[in-house]
């Protein structure tokens, strides 16, 4: 297998390719990588069993910028302000032996599906100083977030690897069923992979085959990262984060890759997202499923069965449908597909008062129809609204859910996926030659709320003048 060496200056654009080339070295240079969050349309939970699932990644982003200390700072810093975490590690104190130990060392071009318990072991004596004085809530959130980026870290560096701050920030809510761990895990599998050389590209010549690879390379570890944070984990979101657009996946044995389809004609389906503000955890949902599996085994295997089915049923209307044609022809057979695989999550316990509500408001009256995505228990629920409904009646129900203390808004299906600004360098919109405008980390900590930092880095088209390249995935 050969590592290429880092991302390909080539695809930079219309730079001073000479000058940059001095400064391009991937282990000193600030960059920047963005991952989406995504929406499960159909086949949560039933997924993690095996069964198949419909997921789109949309346009709410993850932005990791890393930056380099001097070389003789042999400190690593984590800098996560959406969760309030900020804690720094001595490079040279880390248990790299543990991980490097022959009978644990995995090269990074390995598919890796498992956790090792004896490396989160050697991991845990660093995590019990981190925000000791928090809540035990917060607490739990800091140190998942810390357990997945030091063993993403352990598992792809060296002992050699450079000081450096990884400072992340999100416009997906967090713990809300839209895949902010997800996002976060790509975003950090990517920055390591970069760090040590084993990505090419993204390249705008790049053949399709080879960006496939990067993305898969990036893939296989943001699951080890996914795996960190929620025990267990089917890998679709993650797969989403790093491939973008909308897919079908299905991973029928644990042990073996995913098997994902890119669904390269799937329709501009208008979406409403809502926010229950109901915080919930992924693990705990899942936990609940599988509680519910082993007390009512045949049972629960039925139920994962009927989801399945809906999902079989999705994709025969995306394959009869004319990708031109007005959604509105089957916009009912869509909506009535998500409203029964809505009932059969709430049957497997995890619905949530919360959402039933966005339910009586939303389907009960007739205008549209919903379901929870995502783990469930809180988070955010999808609806389609019937297109034949009167403009005053939404207006009525958006009133009604910002009453209620619902959050509301539309979102763009079939984002792209993993990305990187590199170096982190914003191209000037108005005169091509200038050098850009370089991202601080003092500039990307201080834009204000979540949507400051899409208005600073945010990414506007595959090779557009942001500068943001993104490994090709299209089918
Ligand atoms: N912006 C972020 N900054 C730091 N950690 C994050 C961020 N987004 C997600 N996380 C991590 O992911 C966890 C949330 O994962 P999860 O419960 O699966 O929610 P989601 O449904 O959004 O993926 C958090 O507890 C935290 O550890
Ligand atoms: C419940 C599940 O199917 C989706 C979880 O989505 P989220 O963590 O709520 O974004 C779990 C999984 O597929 O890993």
């Amino acid at each position: 297998m050969h590592s290429t060496g880092g991302l390909d200056i080539a695809g930079l654009g219309p730079k001073d390719k000479k000058v940059r080339k001095d400064q391009l070295n991937p282990t000193l240079t600030t960059f920047l990588v963005s991952a989406p969050g995504k929406v499960i349309l159909f086949g949560e939970h039933a997924v993690v069993y095996g069964k198949t699932a419909i997921a789109a990644a949309i346009s709410l982003r993850s932005y990791l910028l890393v930056t380099h200390r001097p070389k003789s700072c042999r400190t690593i810093t984590l800098r996560f302000p959406d969760i309030g975490l900020d804690h720094s590690w001595r490079i040279d104190l880390l248990p790299w032996a543990a991980f490097s130990h022959p009978s644990k060392k995995n090269p990074y071009y390995k598919l890796v599906s498992t956790l090792d318990s004896e490396l989160l072991e050697a991991i845990k004596p660093h995590l019990k100083d981190i925000s000791a004085s928090s809540p035990s809530e917060a607490r739990k959130v800091h140190q998942n977030a810390a357990n997945c980026f030091l063993y993403l870290l352990l598992s792809l560096g060296s002992p050699s690897f450079p000081g450096c701050i990884y400072t992340l920030r999100s416009s997906i809510p967090i713990g809300a069923g839209l895949g902010s761990s997800a996002s976060m895990s790509v975003c950090l599998s990517t920055a390591f992979l970069f760090q040590i050389r084993a990505l090419s590209g993204p390249h705008p010549d790049q053949p399709l085959h080879e960006a496939r690879l990067q993305v898969e390379r990036i893939n296989n570890w943001a699951f080890i990262g996914e795996l960190c944070i929620h025990g267990n984990a089917s890998g679709v979101d993650n797969t989403v984060a790093a491939q973008g657009k909308a897919v079908l996946f299905k991973r029928p044995d644990s042990q073996k890759p995913s098997v994902v389809t890119p669904l390269p004609s799937f329709p501009r389906l208008p979406l409403i997202l809502v926010d229950t503000r109901q915080s919930k955890s992924t693990a705990v949902e899942i936990a609940k499923v599988a509680l519910l599996k082993k007390l009512a085994p045949e049972i629960t295997d039925t139920l994962f069965e009927a989801i399945d089915k809906i999902t079989e049923k999705a994709v025969s209307l995306i394959k009869e449908g004319d990708p031109g044609a007005d959604i509105k022809a089957n916009l009912h057979q869509w909506g009535l597909l998500m409203a029964i695989n809505h009932c059969i999550l709430a049957s497997l316990g995890v619905s949530h008062l919360r959402l039933e509500r966005i339910r009586e408001l939303v389907d009960h009256t007739g205008i549209g129809w919903s379901k929870l995505t995502g783990a469930g228990g809180g988070g955010f629920a999808i609806s389609l609204l019937d297109p034949s409904i009167p403009q005053e009646r939404k207006k009525e129900l958006e009133s009604r859910l910002h009453r209620e203390g619902y959050g509301c808004f539309e979102t763009t299906l079939g984002c792209n996926g993993v990305g990187v600004l590199w170096p982190a360098v914003l191209d000037p919109k108005t005169d091509g030659d200038a050098k850009g405008i370089d991202i601080t980390e003092e500039e990307f900590l201080s834009v204000a709320g979540q949507f400051g930092v899409e208005e600073l880095v945010g990414i506007q088209s595959r090779t557009g003048e942001s500068g943001w390249m993104f490994w090709a995935s299209d089918a």
